[in-house]
């Protein structure tokens, strides 16, 4: 999709058409086309994601967040409770907390295997297995393990049960295996009811069948969590009200707009027309899945394209380690603090630098519900637009050598009060949406997206940002970390999230 994109857009400029079927969609490379689609404003006339409601009995209309359509109802109830319950300063200490205690555990796995050379049981037949080097399968389920510690509050396992069936254990399917393998099925049916009409879903034999299998599927799923939820209301009952809840997000879904909820009052100020009542099982279920899919690959993806760049960049690694030495000096196992985390601005520039350049969202859909005019031109209502995010993050009209890696263009403005209070994008360094070239104002502004816009804008950015500083610190300060195959390109899949396919490393205690 991207490669398709890049093309088009080299030879059509930005702004051209593409269809799939029978669907329209103009796609919009300039950042300046940005400005309306990334407004905050509840008025916004794009905070529509799909041009068709099919899939209800899949939860794909009108349940969770990202593919929720019904904007003026169940949408921004969910998103409400979903951004409060990710956004809430508290969650960010057990996050960090959770994502030291992770890394630690995925060394441990490493150790056992032999990745971390230099130690004493290297197990050669499964060092050489290039499965079990691959980065992208660890970071897949180290980032399994992470949300569903997030999501439900207890350890997700799929590390340590990847680990034991390398060593021939066998495990016992834990829960939370079972609901994140669910999960996953869960995520590659939706381009069936993407795709296919409730025609072909029900009487094409073939695709038919399929669809029925999804279809189980999503029922073992919202069963599997429907049984948490009820296990969760009834631990949260038995807590005595004036003593602390933990504070995972299924907490916070179930305690949202009751008496428990410590925030209830603010939110009804702040959210004047959203109606405020508890959420019910099957809202819960369909928000925590959208947490599972939002923060599993995204992230794992982000870091292994991180680590291929500092691999291949040996300066911009050298930057990051005395920034690291700066702040922990010879401790490479000090506890990391969130104080830590705001001061690690060259690696947030790095984080940042390394999704500009290979984003794992290239590109984002959305619909105008009312007509409009953008690039000059009136687009009747529920037009797709597909912003191309990848485009725009390579301009040369917005970026100094776009396509070289150089983290100083977030750090200088990061660390530069009065570059930020000059220009007037104070706010480059809490993810927004801005290029370099800051003299061309808003016609470069968007030029920068991670994590989308508007009101629509990613709401698990910060939790990414925390995961991100924090694995990138746990290992670069402690071992150097090496490619097998250094002339090996970066070996990308791009569908709706650009994946790695393959980074064959090993690790070795950094000298
Ligand atoms: C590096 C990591 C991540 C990246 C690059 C990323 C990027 C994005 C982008 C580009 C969007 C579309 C926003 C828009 O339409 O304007 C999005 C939406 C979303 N993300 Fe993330 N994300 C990341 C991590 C996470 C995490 C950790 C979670 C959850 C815990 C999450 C949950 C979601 C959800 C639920 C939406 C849909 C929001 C809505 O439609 O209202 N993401 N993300």
């Amino acid at each position: 999709m991207d490669e398709v994109l890049k093309l088009l857009h080299s030879k059509y400029g930005d702004i051209f058409e593409i269809w799939f079927g029978s669907e329209r969609a103009i796609v919009l490379c300039h950042p300046k086309y940005m400005v309306k689609i990334h407004q905050t404003s509840t008025k916004s006339k794009y905070i529509k994601r799909f041009f068709r409601s099919e899939g209800k009995e899949y939860g794909l209309v009108d349940s969770g967040v990202f593919n929720n359509n019904d904007i003026h109802g169940s949408w921004k109830f969910n998103r409400m409770v979903f951004s409060n319950a990710l956004m809430r300063p508290k969650l960010d200490r057990d996050a960090l907390k959770w994502t030291i205690e992770l890394v630690k555990e995925m060394e441990s796995c490493w150790r056992r295997i032999g990745i971390i050379m230099g130690e004493k049981d290297v197990n050669k037949s499964l060092i050489e297995n290039d499965e079990v080097i691959n980065l992208p399968n660890w970071m897949r389920r180290f980032t399994y393990d992470m949300i569903y510690r997030i999501a439900i509050g207890i350890k997700g396992d799929a590390l340590n049960s990847y680990t034991n069936n390398l060593f021939g254990v066998n495990n016992q399917e834990t829960e939370s295996n079972s609901i994140i393998t669910s999960t996953q099925t869960y995520a590659e049916g939706i381009m069936y009811f993407r795709l296919y009409s409730k025609y072909v879903r029900n009487y094409v034999p073939y695709i038919r069948g399929i669809v029925r299998r999804y279809l189980d599927n999503k029922e073992y799923l919202y069963g599997k969590l429907t049984e948490i939820i009820e296990r969760r209301r009834r631990e949260i009952n038995d807590t005595p009200i004036n003593e602390a809840l933990r504070n995972d997000i299924l907490t916070s879904f179930i305690i949202a707009n009751t008496d428990r909820d410590t925030h209830k009052e603010k939110y009804i100020e702040k959210y004047k027309d959203v109606v405020m009542r508890p959420m019910k099982n099957e809202e819960i279920c369909g928000n925590l899945i959208d947490a599972f899919i939002g923060g599993t690959d995204t992230t794992a993806n982000l870091f292994c394209f991180i680590v291929y760049y500092l691999a291949h960049h040996p300066h911009v690694l050298t930057r990051l380690r005395q920034e690291l030495d700066s702040i922990f000096h010879d401790d490479i196992t000090r506890t990391i603090t969130l104080k830590d985390l705001d001061n690690l601005k060259y690696c947030e520039s790095i984080i940042k630098e390394v999704a500009r350049l290979q984003p794992v969202i290239s590109s984002n859909i959305r619909l105008n519900s009312e007509e409009d005019e953008i690039c000059g031109y009136i687009w009747p209502a529920n037009t797709v637009f597909l912003l191309f995010y990848g485009g725009m993050s390579k301009r040369p009209d917005a970026w100094n050598e776009p396509l070289k890696l150089n983290p100083d263009r977030f750090y200088n403005y990061m660390t530069n009060d009065k570059v930020n209070s000059d220009n007037g994008h104070e706010d480059l360094g809490k993810d927004q949406n801005i290029g370099e070239k800051s003299e061309n104002g808003d016609d470069i502004k968007n030029s920068f997206v991670m994590f989308g816009g508007g009101l629509r804008m990613c709401p698990g950015r910060k939790l990414a940002m925390i995961e991100l500083k924090c694995l990138v610190t746990m290992i670069y300060r402690k071992y150097d970390v090496e490619l097998i195959d250094m002339n090996a390109p970066l070996k990308t899949k791009s569908t709706f999230i650009t994946t790695c396919e393959e980074l064959l490393f090993r690790l070795k205690l950094r000298k």
